[in-house]
C-alpha cells in the first residue's frame, strides 16, 4: 500500500510539502553534502514552490547546496507563460538566494530531441558515473488520464530504458501537439524519495483509480510505473483529492 497522507486543503498541503523538502534537503546535505531535487511542473505545486521562498523555509535551507532539475518541460521558452521552469522561477527561483549555477533547467526554446539530448549529458555531468542517477528527491503530480511528468498513457517514452530523457508530443487540447521533455521512468525510479502532489476534486477518481493497486496490466496509468526500488514514495493529496479514495471499500483506507 502506497503511503498516503491527507491535509485538509490545498495550503496545508503546501507547508506540509515544504516541510518535507525542508527535511529531505537536510537529511541529503547531512548525508552527502548537497540536494538534488526535481521539480514538478504544473500548478499544483506553486503554492509550495512560493512556501518555500518565505520564512521559515527561506533562512532554513542552505541554498547553496540545492541543486534543481525538472520532470518535464514544455517546448517553449523559458519566460513563455507554459514554461514549467519560468513558472518556478517567478515563484522561488528568483527569490531565494540560489546559485544561478545550481539550476538545470531543461533547455525547451531548442528542438525537442536536442534539448532531451542536452538535458540528459547535463545529468550524466552532475551525477558522474551513476547510470541512473539518484535524485534526492523528486515532486512530482497526477494529471486526470494518470500521467505523470510527460510521461502520458501509451508512450513510447513509458518503454524507454536507455535514455534518461525523451522528447515527446502531446495533445494538451486543440492542435497542435505540444512538444515536451521529460525524465524517463529509470531515472525516477531510481530516485531516493518520490512525493506525489495531488490536490482538489478534479483529481479524486483517477487519484483513487491509481493508489488503489494493482490495476490489471492492460490497465496501468503512468503514475503507477513509478515504483522506486528503494525509494519511498508518499501521496501527499487533500482531502478533496481523497474524497473517492475513502469511499473506495479497501483495506487501510483513512476512514
Ligand atoms: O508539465 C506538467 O504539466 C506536469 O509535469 C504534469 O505532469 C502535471 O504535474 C500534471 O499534469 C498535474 O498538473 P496540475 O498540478 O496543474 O493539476
Amino acid at each position: 500500500m502506497p503511503e498516503i497522507v491527507e491535509t485538509p486543503d490545498a495550503e496545508s498541503l503546501a507547508e506540509f510539502a515544504a516541510r518535507a523538502f525542508l527535511h529531505a534537503a537536510q537529511a541529503a546535505m547531512q548525508n552527502h553534502g548537497r540536494f538534488s531535487v526535481v521539480l514538478s511542473g504544473g500548478s499544483t505545486p506553486q503554492k509550495m514552490y512560493i512556501r518555500l521562498s518565505q520564512p521559515p523555509y527561506l533562512e532554513q535551507v542552505d541554498w547553496n547546496r540545492v541543486f534543481f532539475f525538472w520532470g518535464d518541460e514544455r517546448c517553449v521558452p523559458p519566460d513563455h507563460a507554459e514554461s514549467n521552469f519560468g513558472a518556478a522561477r517567478k515563484a522561488l527561483l528568483d527569490v531565494a538566494p540560489i546559485p544561478r549555477a545550481n539550476i538545470h533547467r531543461i533547455p525547451g526554446e531548442l528542438a525537442p530531441e536536442l534539448s532531451a539530448g542536452l538535458y540528459e549529458q547535463d545529468l550524466r555531468d552532475f551525477f558522474g558515473g551513476q547510470d541512473p542517477p539518484h535524485l534526492d528527491l523528486i515532486l512530482l503530480g497526477l494529471g486526470e488520464d494518470g500521467h505523470t511528468a510527460s510521461l502520458f498513457p501509451g508512450s513510447p517514452a513509458l518503454h524507454e530504458v536507455e535514455h534518461w530523457t525523451a522528447a515527446v508530443m502531446h495533445a494538451d487540447g486543440p492542435p497542435p501537439l505540444v512538444p515536451r521533455v521529460t525524465l524517463t521512468l529509470p531515472v525516477l525510479n531510481a530516485a531516493h524519495e518520490i512525493i506525489f502532489l495531488v490536490s482538489g476534486e478534479n483529481k479524486a477518481s483517477i487519484l483513487a483509480r491509481v493508489v488503489s493497486l494493482p490495476s490489471p496490466p492492460g490497465d496501468i496509468y503512468p503514475a503507477q510505473l513509478v515504483r522506486p526500488v528503494s525509494g519511498r514514495v508518499t501521496w501527499l493529496a487533500d482531502r478533496a483529492a481523497l474524497a473517492v479514495w475513502k469511499k473506495t471499500p479497501a483495506e487501510g483506507n483513512l476512514e
